[in-house]
């Protein structure tokens, strides 16, 4: 089967993105992890597949698969590309969009200055949400915030969790660059406490308003930036009053910024989206 793509990224997150709004596919987790395969394949993060949707009053559906072939419920920086796609695309011409995801509706808005702000719905600090059992883990309370610790390489590292629609733990460090992202993040993410696994965080706080961001991403390992763990490492921070909205977080792939007014609200997400090229491909 011929399958036509486009290769986007957003702040160096990279995606296959395919439109199936038109013909049927169904990718088995063995077609995913060809397409993203950087050597056998075209390579990529996570491949977006865009679909119709059977809800009212929504434009689209887009599923999300991981590097590992696995499908999830949320990508953020994902989103944007998605929607920079179906308006590039002439899928519709509407700079605002509702798009059905596994679990909720997200709108994301093309805007003026060329990023693309989306509203990530409310982030939720309940366990069960994740989910993560954290039976057996030392556990601290600070401003109120129960936090939980893994042993690493002899010393206690204390994350947060939260949900973004996704699975994320958040871990404020003093120097990213002294921190073992890869080798903790993959300890994390494979942590029994997780039985869906999870996305692993790691923010140095710079100022109120401005940090450093790394990930660990479930399913795709350290990549250049994740926009649903920007906005759970942001919504933690300013839960924990260690940081105030509007938030931007440098990440390895460029800055994004998250506005989020406290529990209960939801939170924005904004950044860039970028078309690098069209092609197809034999799978
Ligand atoms: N690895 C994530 C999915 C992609 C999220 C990320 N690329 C983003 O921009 O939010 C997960 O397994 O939940």
């Amino acid at each position: 089967m011929k399958i036509k793509f486009s290769k986007m990224q957003g702040a160096g997150n990279d995606f296959v993105v395919i439109d199936s709004t038109k013909e049927q596919f169904s990718l088995s987790p063995e077609n995913i992890r060809f397409l993203a395969d950087r050597h056998f394949g075209v390579g990529a993060d996570q491949v977006l597949v865009i679909e119709k949707t059977e809800l009212p009053d929504v434009d689209f559906k887009y599923r999300i698969f991981n590097h590992d072939g696995g499908e999830v419920e949320q990508c953020g920086n994902g989103a944007r590309c998605f929607a920079r796609y179906v308006h590039n695309k002439g899928l519709t011409d509407k700079k605002k969009i509702k798009v059905e995801t596994v679990k909720e509706i997200i709108e994301p808005e093309l805007l003026d200055d060329g990023s693309v702000r989306v509203m990530m719905n409310t982030p939720s600090f309940r366990p069960s949400d994740l989910p993560f059992n954290p039976k057996g883990l030392p556990e601290r309370e600070i401003n109120g915030e129960k936090q939980w610790a893994v042993s690493f390489q002899g010393k206690l590292w204390w994350f947060s969790i939260s949900s973004i629609g996704n699975p994320h733990v958040t871990i404020q460090v003093e120097n990213l660059d002294e921190t073992p992202i890869k080798e903790l993040g993959s300890f994390i993410e494979n942590h029994p406490a997780f039985p869906a696994r999870v996305n692993v965080g790691f923010l140095q706080i710079q100022d109120p308003h401005h940090g450093k961001f790394a990930v660990w991403e479930r399913g795709a390992g350290q990549t250049l930036a994740c926009g649903t763990g920007n906005c759970a490492a942001a919504a933690t921070a300013i839960k924990n009053e260690a940081m105030e909205s509007p938030v931007a977080l440098e990440n390895l792939g460029g800055t994004l910024t998250l506005e989020w007014e406290g529990e209960g609200m939801n939170i924005y997400l904004r950044g860039p989206a970028e078309m690098v090229f069209d092609s197809e491909i034999e799978i």
